[in-house]
């Protein structure tokens, strides 16, 4: 019985070592190692000489000599980085099918309008509801810590955006899914197809992202102007809403959930900065869509390929992946730095050879954004028992994260 279902088993992902690039570091090792080796033989042979040939003060020489072995110290333990680098791939047209698949919860903290351009944030917003995954599925959650009306405002024009880019990347199985890199950028991602009709569509699209634009300017221009500037962020009660302009309207189209949510904020309390937020949003989508997973963003960094859901569902939906499995990091790439980036600004290095290299010595890493994080790692068995306790107003209230843990620990002792 066990054999045919093993021999069933097709997997989600697979994971490769990249043998000519272990070849090429260890033996770039081994020789940097031996050379190493020359230059401690080589300073060290300086204090073993009779001191009438010293030429050279000794202290400098002892200087140095400590400096290079720091120096080949760490050099050392870099290496892991390069002992055993891995890729993965993953089939996400083996997915189950659109039903089956688990929820997903989409965190996006912004902190202020004035630091922070609304149009850009709202632009994370598009791209984190046009993620290719059942609408029915997908909840995005905006934190503004600010507790701006600005920000309030701009989400639902966001969301009314949304409306039409959604199905319009839908449709033409856009890659690009970020309005605003789509329409700026020199090559045109037609998706799947080309011809008059794509094309009129696209015009009308590009028309409603530049009205988008406008609106978004004139919030912000008129809270500038307006009394609405002298709010304090530091000290504002919470808000929550659920982003739907037209509920009597039933759209043709199923949309991704949307809500703001803005915490309590007092002088008197810390806040804790992203960490402050992120466990708001934990509490308040427990209380409303409770989904086994959470893609975390920063408002600054858009989904740059709507299929990371899928991705990422490959490894937590795959039966061989071992249930301790947290997180799926995806990379973080940056674009518009300089076009000679000879600080290497975009962090290619980190990104496309040190994380491999610690993936494949079992040391993968979570970069604070982008990943896709299980709630249970986070809540253990909890995450499982929905809006069990208190109300939503309670769970954004500044003190109930003492109630909540109580909450957490009294259902983990009725669960166990
Ligand atoms: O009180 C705060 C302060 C910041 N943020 C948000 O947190 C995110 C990150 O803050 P930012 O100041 O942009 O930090 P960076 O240094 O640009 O980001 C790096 O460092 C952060 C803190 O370690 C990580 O969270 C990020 O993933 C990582 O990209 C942004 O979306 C902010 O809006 C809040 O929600 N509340
Ligand atoms: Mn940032």
């Amino acid at each position: 019985m066990e054999q045919s279902s093993m021999e069933k088993y097709v997997p989600l992902h697979v994971c490769h070592v990249n043998k000519t690039s272990i070849i090429i570091n260890r033996a770039h090792a081994f020789l940097h190692f031996i050379a190493i080796l020359f230059l401690i033989h080589y300073r060290l042979s300086f204090f073993f000489q009779h001191p009438k040939n010293t030429t050279i003060p000794t202290l400098p020489w002892l200087l140095i000599f400590v400096s290079e072995l720091l120096l080949s110290l760490a050099w050392l333990f870099t290496q892991s980085y390069r002992w055993r680098p891995v890729t993965r791939t993953v089939f996400p047209e083996r997915l189950p099918a659109d039903d089956k698949l688990p929820a997903i919860d989409v965190f996006i903290c912004t902190a202020d309008p004035n630091k922070e351009p609304s149009v850009e944030v709202m632009n994370t917003v598009i791209s984190a509801m046009a993620l290719a995954y059942p609408p029915e599925k997908l909840h995005v959650y905006v934190s503004d810590d600010a507790g701006s009306d600005v920000t309030l405002r701009c989400t639902k024009e966001a969301w009314n955006f949304a409306r039409y880019w959604v199905p319009f990347c839908r449709k033409y199985d856009l890659v690009t899914a970020c309005p605003d890199v789509y329409f700026s950028s020199s090559e045109v991602d037609s998706g799947d197809f080309e011809g008059s009709e794509f094309k009129a569509a696209r015009t009308k699209m590009e028309e409603k992202y530049e009205v988008l634009k406008q609106r978004i300017r004139r919030i912000v221009q008129q809270h500038s102007t307006t009394g609405d500037a002298l709010h304090n962020t530091r000290d504002h009660p919470s808000i929550i809403e659920v982003i739907n302009e037209h509920p009597e309207e039933e759209d043709e189209v199923k949309m991704p959930l949307l809500v703001y949510v803005s915490r309590e904020k007092r002088p008197s309390h810390h806040h804790n900065f992203k960490a402050g937020a992120l466990n708001v949003l934990l509490r308040v989508s427990t209380m409303i869509s409770n989904s086994p997973f959470i893609l975390m963003l920063d408002c600054d960094m858009y989904c740059n390929d709507p299929t990371s859901t899928r991705q990422a569902m490959c490894y937590y939906c795959d039966p061989q992946t071992p249930s301790s499995i947290a997180f799926v990091q995806f990379p973080q790439t940056f674009r518009n730095i300089c076009e000679d980036d000879i600080y290497d600004g975009e962090i290619r290095n980190l990104m496309k050879i040190f994380w491999h290299g610690f993936d494949g010595v079992g040391g993968p890493t979570i970069s604070g954004s982008n990943f896709y994080i299980k709630r249970e790692a986070l809540l253990g068995s909890f995450s499982k028992q929905q809006a069990s306790f208190g109300t939503i107003a309670s769970a954004i209230q500044i003190g109930a994260l003492e109630e909540f843990l109580k909450n957490r620990y009294f259902w983990e002792k009725r669960l166990t």
